[in-house]
């Protein structure tokens, strides 16, 4: 039976850096997983492509497809609904391909009471001061939501022990090697396993 992909979660407080630094693994040329788009009821940013960025939906449709069973997990964001296809994650695991979901730490605990075999890794900033400067830095908020965002940062990174590893996003590349060499050492910890369990049974049809 073939192998199936390892399910692997990249999750951690709002501005600390998650989609740099998923969007810098995936202009990697040695990246072997895919990336699982997700679906979202905010509008897209200029330059964002449907089905590229995300799958944008309207709250009817996102509701429906709540509905119908079709999200692995789903979570509502400063006002939008986002969430993550099932189909998609399901067939490419079933397929041996590694799988890679980008999302809040709501979604993420979610996907760990379904999965709880995924790997989960939670992005870390250097300090609370320097995650504080990140955000004001994407000069996308005022200043009310920034201390809406920060009280959220500090419940958020509350939940870092639910986590596999925890990786800090000091400086963009060296989080994306850090990251590619924990998904690395976690597929030998699982041919070891999975080799020991073969092992087991010869010995057993041995006895
Ligand atoms: N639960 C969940 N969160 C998601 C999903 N896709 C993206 N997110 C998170 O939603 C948040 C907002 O994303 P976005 O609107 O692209 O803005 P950003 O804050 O600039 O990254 C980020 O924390 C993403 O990690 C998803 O499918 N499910
Ligand atoms: N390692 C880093 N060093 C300095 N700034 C960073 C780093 N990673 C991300 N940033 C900056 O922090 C801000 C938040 O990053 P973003 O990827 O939008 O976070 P998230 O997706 O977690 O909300 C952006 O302005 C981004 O350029």
């Amino acid at each position: 039976m073939k192998e199936k992909g390892l399910l692997i979660v990249l999750s951690g407080p709002s501005g600390v850096g998650k989609g740099t630094v998923r969007k810098a693994i995936f202009s990697r040329e040695d990246v072997k997983f895919d990336y699982s788009i997700s679906m979202t009821t905010r509008k897209p940013r200029e330059g964002e492509v449907d089905g590229v960025d995300y799958f944008f939906k309207s709250r009817e449709e996102f509701e429906q497809l709540i509905q119908e069973g079709k999200l692995l997990e789903y979570a509502e964001f400063v006002g939008n609904y986002y969430g993550t296809p099932v189909d998609y994650v399901r067939e490419t695991l079933d397929a041996g391909t590694d799988i890679f979901l980008e999302i809040e730490v709501e979604g993420a605990r979610q996907v760990r009471e379904k999965f709880p075999e995924g790997l989960f890794i939670f992005l870390a900033p250097p300090s609370l001061s320097e995650l504080h400067s990140r955000i004001i830095g994407r000069g996308t908020e005022t200043d009310e939501v920034i201390r809406g965002r920060m009280e959220q940062a500090r419940k958020e990174i509350d939940m870092m022990d639910l986590y596999d590893y925890v990786v800090e996003n000091d400086e963009v590349e060296r989080a994306c090697s850090r990251i590619q060499s924990i998904v690395e050492a976690e597929h030998c910890r699982r041919e070891r396993v999975q080799h020991r369990y073969q092992i087991m049974l010869e010995l057993e049809g041995e006895q």
